[in-house]
């Protein structure tokens, strides 16, 4: 009998010579480049066609399930991959698409037992599962194949093994897609229903910016009549986090997603009337040289609040009912429309428009109610001269209406606040991050909300960095409330501006249509780095969960001792040891002056690193030297923590969290070099971790 390995091997190249014949047949057809609708949409399905194909010839499934549907005597085994192929001779299905639902099974059946089922579009389907397959192939060549579940044998459960063999593997500089080894609880969330918005709260390495681009993926197979790509939309911290993500879903073959971060897509939608001030030097204050008093902060997130948003609409409000001057329009003597019925006009007919363009409906509806008027004037001469009147008189009607820009009503409406919400001093356009949702709100209310700009779907990244206020705003620009939104509480480092608890966020939906859930296994690190990262931020978490680490264990997190002036030959020392075994490698430091420094210091050393600042739009891999606030999101299969002293990480909430981000960027290896005296933050963890065998101790030196 073939051996499981054999048997796929053979199967691999029947399918793929299948995949190569398929794109010889397409490659014979030319594009279509005509006027014709019909012809178009063949042309534009073989395109999609050839990128699947594309796709299926690197590796064109990679599980495998065999399932016997209850009442039928037959084992139909089934591939899984990342796009359905079909036979073109016999129109059999060769693969399954990962998102149908025949493939729920792959990833929620766990051995416990040997039935299954799923929902397919005609109803449940149940039946008995024979084997469970994960298969392994990389560029065409199959490299393994583990059976996770196999009918009648002991060998059940075994799941973890493929797992780990890809959670082992060294990470390139970009996020990678995890179609083959989702798991259960990953699976409930990517197949969530559309029309739920979901709140993920996740820890560390839990795969929250995995699964929301797998969900993407979903969606649109799913709902592929009423969900298009450029109806979605991601939102993402900074530019250099998108570059991170960007291979993800062309992966899963997937295009056409627009990615954006909150104030980018605000000033699209403010159309440059404003000028964001750079947030560096706030950042500079709140990370680096944070000073007691938090007067500031307070006001940055009062103005990101639903008490604010309540507030800017009633003000709104009141602008709107005392929009309409309480006088006639007088066009000559004796002739005038009364002000009930211009009233009427704007505060009835017109409800519906937005305030700015009611005033324009009203101005010509008042000129085409004049041209009837002129009408009635008998002799042209007196008529010539009536119209230029009239036609005066409505330019100094008009005149009397409001006319704010948004950012006018805006600066307004804060000059009568206490002064301390006043707007930042400066040029008088800039405003501050915080401004940005209001200013948008008050835009909508005035000129209206473009349709172009409704989404299917919206994805919200590292949401505990995002204020209420902004996340209604977004809320009026998606149909249904279709939203993923996801982070990390225990991530929130923004917390002068972002949210402190999920509830801040749910509170902008109806409670029926919110949806939380929890990931709390962080599949990034090895667990003596996430058992040592839990120690430093425990003693914050309060009710959120901390890591649970996946069965995989790696080197001990090393706490090497190096003093002020062995610091940089410890650390060169460690770089020669570690580098060339990694793809990349992360210098984490406390402050930006500091990355800088080390940067040159190791550009004098012969390094060639990326320094990594805020504004950075790309991310190359490599060695990489970045500011642990700038860490966020990001994974390195190693990483080097420096100068954890207590200066550098005093013992408070911030610090910790500053640490515990830091620390959980790790894959495979983590290093802290410790100055004396050393952080209080690293000495509690490093006593509870030394004690659980996790750590190697903290004057351990590198050799
Ligand atoms: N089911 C899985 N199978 C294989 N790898 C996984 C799985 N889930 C997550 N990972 C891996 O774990 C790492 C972390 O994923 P991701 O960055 O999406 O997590 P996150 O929760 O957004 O993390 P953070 O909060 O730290 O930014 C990635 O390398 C991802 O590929």
């Amino acid at each position: 009998m073939d051996t499981p390995f054999n048997e796929e091997k053979k199967k691999l190249a029947d399918v793929l010579k299948k995949v190569e014949q398929q794109q010889k047949t397409l490659d014979g057809i030319p594009r279509y480049y005509g006027k014709d609708p019909v012809e178009q949409a063949l042309d534009a399905q073989r395109q999609k066609q050839r990128q699947n194909l594309d796709i299926a010839k690197k590796e064109p499934y990679f599980g495998r399930l065999d399932f016997q549907e209850q009442q039928t005597s037959r084992v139909v085994p089934i591939y899984i991959g990342k796009v359905g192929l079909q036979d073109e001779d016999t129109g059999d299905l060769l693969v399954v698409d990962w998102r149908a639902p025949v493939s729920s099974m792959f990833y929620s059946f766990s051995g416990q037992s040997d039935r299954a089922y799923y929902d397919s579009p005609d109803g449940r389907i149940e039946g008995t599962v024979h084997l469970k397959r994960n298969i392994a192939i990389r560029n065409q060549q199959l490299e393994r194949v583990v059976d996770s579940y196999v009918r009648g044998s002991e060998n059940v459960n075994v799941t973890d093994e493929f797992l780990l063999y890809r959670l082992e593997e060294n990470k390139d500089h970009r996020l990678r897609d995890i179609v083959s080894t989702i798991q259960y609880e990953q699976d409930q969330i990517i197949r969530a229903e559309r029309n739920w918005a979901i709140i993920i709260q996740g820890v560390p390495g839990s795969g929250k910016t995995t699964v929301a681009l797998h969900r993407l993926a979903y969606l649109l197979y799913r709902y592929q009549e009423k969900i298009r790509p450029e109806k979605m939309i991601i939102f993402a911290p900074n530019q250099m986090f998108i570059d991170y993500i960007s291979d993800v879903l062309p992966e899963l073959g997937v295009g056409d997603v627009k990615q954006t971060t909150f104030a980018d897509w605000a000033l699209e939608q403010l159309e440059e009337q404003v000028e964001l001030r750079s947030q560096d030097e706030r950042l500079e204050w709140w990370f680096e040289q944070r000073t007691e008093g938090t007067k500031g902060s307070e006001v940055a997130r009062f103005k990101g609040s639903i008490r604010f948003m309540q507030l800017v609409e009633k003000r709104l409000d009141e602008y709107e009912a005392s929009f309409v001057p309480d006088r006639p329009f007088v066009a000559w003597e004796n002739k005038h429309l009364p002000a009930e019925e211009i009233q009427k006009w704007f505060y009835e007919e017109y409800r519906h428009e937005p305030l700015m363009k009611r005033k324009e409906r009203v101005m010509a509806r008042i000129k085409r109610w004049l041209e009837t008027e002129y009408k009635e004037i008998r002799h042209l001469d007196p008529r010539r001269e009536i119209k230029k009147k009239a036609s005066a008189q409505l330019r100094s009607f008009m005149k009397t209406w409001p006319n704010h820009t948004p950012l006018k009503w805006y600066q307004q409406l804060l000059r009568s606040l206490p002064a301390e919400y006043g707007m930042v001093a400066g040029k008088k356009k800039e405003i501050e991050w915080e401004d940005l949702a209001p200013l948008v709100a008050i835009k909508h209310r005035f000129f209206g909300l473009d349709a172009k700009e409704v989404y299917d779907h919206i994805v919200l990244d590292e949401a505990q960095d995002v204020s209420p206020y902004q996340l209604a705003i977004l809320k009026k620009h998606c149909r249904g409330n279709s939203f993923t939104i996801l982070g990390d509480l225990l991530q929130n480092i923004y917390s002068f501006r972002g949210i402190t608890e999920w509830r801040e966020l749910a509170e902008v939906f109806d409670q029926d249509q919110v949806r939380k859930f929890e990931l709390n296994t962080s599949y990034r690190s090895t667990m003596e780095i996430i058992r040592f990262a839990n120690q430093i931020v425990s003693k914050y978490a309060g009710d959120v969960a901390l890591a649970k680490p996946v069965y995989r264990s790696g080197e001990p997190v090393r706490v090497i001792h190096a003093g002020r002036e062995e610091r940089m030959e410890k650390l060169l020392q460690l770089l020669r040891q570690t580098f060339a075994k990694v793809q990349s490698l992360a210098i984490i430091m406390r402050t930006e002056e500091e990355s800088r420094k080390i940067y040159e210091q190791l550009l004098a050393n012969g390094w060639q690193p990326n320094l990594i600042l805020s504004g950075q739009t790309e991310y190359r891999g490599g060695l990489s030297i970045l500011p642990v606030y700038l860490s966020k999101g990001m994974e390195f299969d190693a990483v080097v923590m420096m100068d954890l002293d207590d200066q550098h990480y005093p013992d408070d909430e911030l610090n910790a969290k500053l640490l515990f981000v830091g620390c959980t960027r790790a894959l495979h290896q983590l290093y802290l070099l410790c100055n004396d005296p050393c952080s209080p933050l690293i000495g509690r963890s490093l006593a509870d971790a030394v004690q659980e065998g996790a750590v190697e101790g903290l004057l351990s030196s590198v050799d």
